[in-house]
């Protein structure tokens, strides 16, 4: 699997952009950096979007892919999103007061997005992947995602705080190449951290302490731009990578 950092920060400045990654150029996983970073040809060629909770910062290029992509695709772009985001995404989003509804344009039967519901925990193909999701533990409803080619797999925990089913999952997948692991604040943020369902870089310790690794690389994403040169010292004893914008791997 190839992949590309798109996104890997919690927010936007000039120099951060907000969490988006894509496998193999069809795959998107959220959707925070894909209109800012992608050509319209690239654009064009995703045709999934794994969105793992509906907060404004991994949803926020969903409308403005849809206006872009429209008329240039023979079949719809579809979002995969669990119950409660897809519903956040039809109500909120595509309410036709934010933005038009384009799961209906131009017509109910060939529109522009389908949005796709998966049942939080299940498990589901996309294409020729096989998707595992876990709920995390967020104020609103969130999933990790374990993606496998046949061959490799490769996970994104999604916006969490300290979570057991996530490491059960990944200790059960024997061919996990990556962890993308989110972590979002400063350790003098902890309670921040702690309310608002995120990982610090002590909370980032704790948690590697119940993976059974078996040589899988941990690369972090999410960091609050504020913060991000406070959270790369704090995170630098830690045997994980920092991830930064543009790079890409091969799996
Ligand atoms: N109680 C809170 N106080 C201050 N900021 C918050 C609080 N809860 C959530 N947030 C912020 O709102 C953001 C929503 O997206 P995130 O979960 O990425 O990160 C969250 C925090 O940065």
């Amino acid at each position: 699997m190839k992949l590309q950092v798109l996104g890997c920060h919690g927010g936007e400045l000039p120099t951060c952009r907000s969490t988006c990654f894509l496998v193999d150029d069809v795959l998107a996983l959220d959707a925070g950096a894909l209109t800012g970073t992608l050509t319209l040809e690239q654009l064009c060629k995703v045709d999934d979007i794994l969105v793992g909770h509906s907060h404004f910062d991994h949803v926020k290029d969903l409308p403005l892919l849809a206006d872009l992509v429209i008329g240039r695709r023979d079949r719809p772009v579809t979002i995969h999103a669990s119950r409660e985001c897809a519903k956040a995404l039809r109500e909120n989003m595509f309410n036709n007061a934010l933005w038009p509804d384009f799961t209906r344009i131009p017509t109910r039967l060939k529109p522009v997005l389908a949005i796709k519901t998966f049942r939080a925990g299940s498990t589901f193909q996309v294409g020729p992947y096989t998707v595992k999701s876990v709920p995390v533990s967020h104020p609103v409803e969130s999933c990790a995602f374990i993606i496998s080619d046949g061959k490799s797999s490769l996970a994104m925990s999604g916006d969490t705080g300290p979570t057991d089913k996530l490491w059960k999952a990944l200790n059960a997948t024997k061919d996990l190449k990556a962890l993308l692991l989110e972590a979002s604040f400063p350790n003098s943020l902890q309670a921040l951290a702690d309310i608002s369902g995120h990982l610090t870089p002590a909370t980032v310790g704790s948690e590697l302490r119940k993976f059974d690794r078996n040589g899988a690389q941990v690369m972090l994403y999410h960091l609050k731009p504020a913060f991000v040169t406070q959270l790369k010292k704090e995170l630098a004893p830690l045997p994980v990578n920092v991830l930064e914008l543009g790079e890409t791997f091969q799996f």
